[in-house]
């Protein structure tokens, strides 16, 4: 039986190796992680991530060919091949501080796997890492190896939250990156035949090392700079009285250009866009590059401006003061269908509007009161060590209020930001909420989720990006 061990427990490590124990019934699978708490939680009924269909999945596999455990050393020791999927956040201090990634998590991997193995790995980078990353994880394995042969392959995650586990059933496309020798396409092969028990042999590639490495990281900037164009023009459709789902849906047609990815938004968030592109820039700047890194660091940079144009619109509209008034915000994860809240827009918004001194009130259906207060808390980039390692301190506990419901959270409330575009903000009974607040009521639709000429109707003073602007609004430009 071959056995597969996952270091990483995280959204990519836990939905990734439950699916491959689900597609691949003779192959052993076991999830180890350095956090107890992860791995008691995916050992339980509650599982540490919210992720359509993967109670399903883990439950039919677990205790089968699937196991979590936090015996990191004995699992590593046992397996054919290690699939490495830690977090690789970006560097807060020294060299490339905001922009690389800190390798810390990836090298303490690697050097326990060059510790403890006592036979052939085949070793798998499934993080998202600065190409050439498998190359210096190969120098660590092989100067430390004592006589154990490694390979080393790039096989990045191409999965969206919220989608996971329909991604990993049927994915566009599984990358994999090996080395051109006899044994680095042996070692290719071995992981073909994993994946070959349901993805069709046309959409498994392969690669070499760096190419492997390289096109996740560009892949993230396209999509990224997909919603950044979007959003651009989104900020000039409300400055001349286009409506910007008119135009993306015109775009989108295009056959060339396809219709997904062209909502405009608040903001991408997520764990992987900023981090992704900063990467670029990273690598761009380090090979003498500055007009290439330029390009991708706009993306970022649009993102930012769309961020603080929404916080700019509620403070302009609302007579230019949010001080001491209550402001419903209506969620808070980085997407739909996902309680994972790492970059989401909603953070610098509820910061913005905090640091008008506003009352802000929030609510979302996964995300907790201590997660959200956690979130406001961190500092650019904390959020992504293991959650062990966080700094956390009860002194910065920020004066917010968290209601487990959409009506309470806007008792009450001056105005309303919907900032995640989760299904239920759309079957809202908005007549209720609009008599419960105070008037002039204000909608500020960060997704547009809500139909603004209904919510006009009732009574609200409606904002939502990219369309044609009350005639409130016209005459409070919201300068960034
Ligand atoms: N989240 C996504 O949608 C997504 C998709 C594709 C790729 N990625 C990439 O995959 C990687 C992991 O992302 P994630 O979202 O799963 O992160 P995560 O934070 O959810 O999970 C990482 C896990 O690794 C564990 N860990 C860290 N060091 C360890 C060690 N030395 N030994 C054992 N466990 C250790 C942490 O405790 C944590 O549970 C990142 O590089 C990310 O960029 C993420
Ligand atoms: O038209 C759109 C599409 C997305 N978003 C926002 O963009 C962010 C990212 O969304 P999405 O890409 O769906 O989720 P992620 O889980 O971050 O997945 C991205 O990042 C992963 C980590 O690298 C990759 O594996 C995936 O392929 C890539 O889509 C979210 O805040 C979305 O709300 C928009 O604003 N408009």
């Amino acid at each position: 039986m071959v056995k597969i061990c996952c270091i990483g427990a995280g959204y990519v490590g836990g939905p990734t190796m439950a699916v491959i124990a689900l597609k691949c019934p003779a192959v052993e699978v076991v999830v180890v992680d350095i956090s107890v708490a992860r791995i008691t939680a995916w050992n339980s009924e509650q599982l540490p991530i919210y992720e359509p269909g993967l109670d399903d999945v883990v439950k039919q596999c677990r205790g089968r060919n699937l196991f979590f455990s936090t015996d990191i050393e004995k699992h590593i020791a046992r397996a054919d091949i290690i699939f490495v999927s830690v977090n690789t956040p970006t560097k807060t201090r020294g060299l490339g501080a905001g922009k690389a990634a800190d390798l810390t998590y990836w090298e303490n991997a690697a050097r326990m796997i060059a510790d403890v193995a006592k036979a052939d790995k085949i070793v798998v980078e499934k993080s998202t890492v600065p190409v050439k990353t498998a190359e210096a994880i190969e120098k660590i394995l092989i100067h430390n190896s004592r006589g154990v042969n490694f390979q080393i392959l790039s096989n990045p995650e191409f999965l969206a939250e919220g989608t996971a586990i329909k991604d990993l059933f049927n994915p566009d496309r599984v990358l994999i990156g090996g080395r051109e020798t006899p044994e680095g396409k042996k070692a290719v092969q071995a992981l073909k035949q994993v994946y070959a028990n349901w993805v069709p042999e046309d959409r498994i590639i392969t690669t070499n090392l760096w190419s492997a490495e390289l096109s996740k990281l560009a892949a993230n900037a396209f999509l990224a700079q997909r919603i950044s164009s979007v959003n651009a023009i989104s900020a000039l459709c409300e400055a001349t009285g286009a409506d910007v789902a008119e135009v993306a849906y015109a775009i989108g047609k295009d056959t060339r250009v396809g219709p997904r990815f062209l909502s405009a938004s608040v903001g991408f968030g997520g764990s992987c866009f900023q981090k992704d592109i900063l990467n670029l820039v990273y690598i761009c700047e380090c090979h003498g590059l500055p007009e290439v890194a330029n390009y991708w660091k706009d993306v970022i940079k649009i993102n930012d401006y769309q961020k603080s144009r929404f916080v700019n619109r509620v403070v302009s509209s609302m007579f230019n003061t949010v001080s001491e008034k209550k402001i419903a915000v209506l969620g808070f994860a980085f997407k739909k269908d996902t309680g994972d809240t790492r970059e989401t827009p909603a953070i610098d918004v509820c910061k913005g509007l905090l640091g008008d001194k506003a009352k802000v009130c929030i609510y979302d259906p996964q995300v907790t009161e201590e997660q959200i207060q956690r979130d406001l808390a961190l500092n650019k980039f904390d959020w992504d060590h293991p959650v062990h390692l966080q700094p956390m301190s009860a002194t910065e506990v920020k004066p917010v209020a968290v209601t487990r419901d959409a009506y309470e959270a806007t008792k009450g409330a001056h105005g309303v930001c919907i900032l995640t575009e989760w299904d239920e903000f759309k079957k809202l009974d908005y007549v209720r909420i609009y008599e419960s607040m105070q008037k002039p009521a204000f909608m500020f639709d960060g997704r547009n989720v809500v139909d603004p000429q209904k919510m006009r109707e009732i009574g609200f003073i409606v904002y939502s990006i990219g369309k044609p602007l009350d005639s409130w609004l016209v005459d409070r430009p919201a300068v960034v």
